[in-house]
């Protein structure tokens, strides 16, 4: 089991009076790939950040790859999340005035798994077909969908066993947002990696098996 919440109860520390998840029992197995929607609000991405470590959960059990979240402090989650989980978010997040290679150098740094591969990054990137001309380049140059193949050899870098992609496509056209699962999908399936991806938008349910609403896992709301 990859994933497995039990208990779980969350409210932001910010506003402590308004419950956002209240999850009983839910679990991913290793190498499934979910598809979880829900409206704008409904505690999509806290879900995320409580299985990333992002945030902190005070009742109820959190684990991943075995290891309890719950119980580890902010920095033991830091140093778990670096080593085990890649991200895609919705905006990408890359540095803007470092290159693609120098992004994906950068998320490698943060692992203790540090492959010694120096190859690895541009093997990435020619898998993605990202071309050769762009590596260099600050990646604020890059087209939208140049920067989403980056984004995505970014977070498979270290190797996770888990991916968590945010609404990774909401800033793509339809063209690039089809490109985007096409080149994602198989990547996940061929390194056997847990992929949690969530979304509000119902056309990207088709590409997974397991599809389920926020409101099913969470009575929170
Ligand atoms: N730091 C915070 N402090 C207080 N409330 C927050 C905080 N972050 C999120 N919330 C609230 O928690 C609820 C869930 O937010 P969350 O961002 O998880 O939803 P979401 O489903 O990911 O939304 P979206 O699709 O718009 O990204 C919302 O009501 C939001 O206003």
């Amino acid at each position: 089991m990859t994933i497995h919440l039990s208990g779980v109860q969350f409210a932001h520390p910010e506003a402590p009076e308004k419950p956002v998840l209240d999850i009983a029992n839910w679990s991913v197995a290793a190498g499934e790939q979910v598809f979880v929607h829900g409206p704008s609000g409904s505690g999509k991405s806290t879900l995320l950040n409580l299985l990333s470590g992002l945030l902190e959960c005070r009742q109820g059990e959190v684990s991943v790859l075995g290891e309890r979240l719950d119980s580890m402090s902010s920095r033991q989650r830091d140093r778990f999340r670096a080593n085990h989980i890649g991200y895609v978010f919705q905006r990408f997040n890359l540095i803007p005035y470092l290159s693609p290679l120098e992004n994906i150098d950068l998320a490698r740094s943060f692992s203790a798994s540090k492959t010694t591969a120096t190859a690895t990054a541009g093997d990435l990137l020619a898998a993605l077909n990202v071309a050769r001309a762009e590596w260099d380049r600050p990646t604020s140059l890059l087209s939208m969908g140049q920067q989403q193949r980056v984004a995505i050899a970014r977070a498979l870098v270290n190797h996770p066993e888990f991916l968590i992609a945010d609404e990774p496509t909401s800033s793509l056209d339809a063209d690039n947002r089809d490109n985007f699962m096409e080149i994602l999908m198989p990547l996940a399936a061929e390194q056997n990696m847990t992929l949690l991806f969530v979304s509000h938008d119902m056309g990207l349910a088709k590409h997974f098996a397991r599809v389920e609403a926020l409101t099913e896992i969470s009575q929170a709301g």
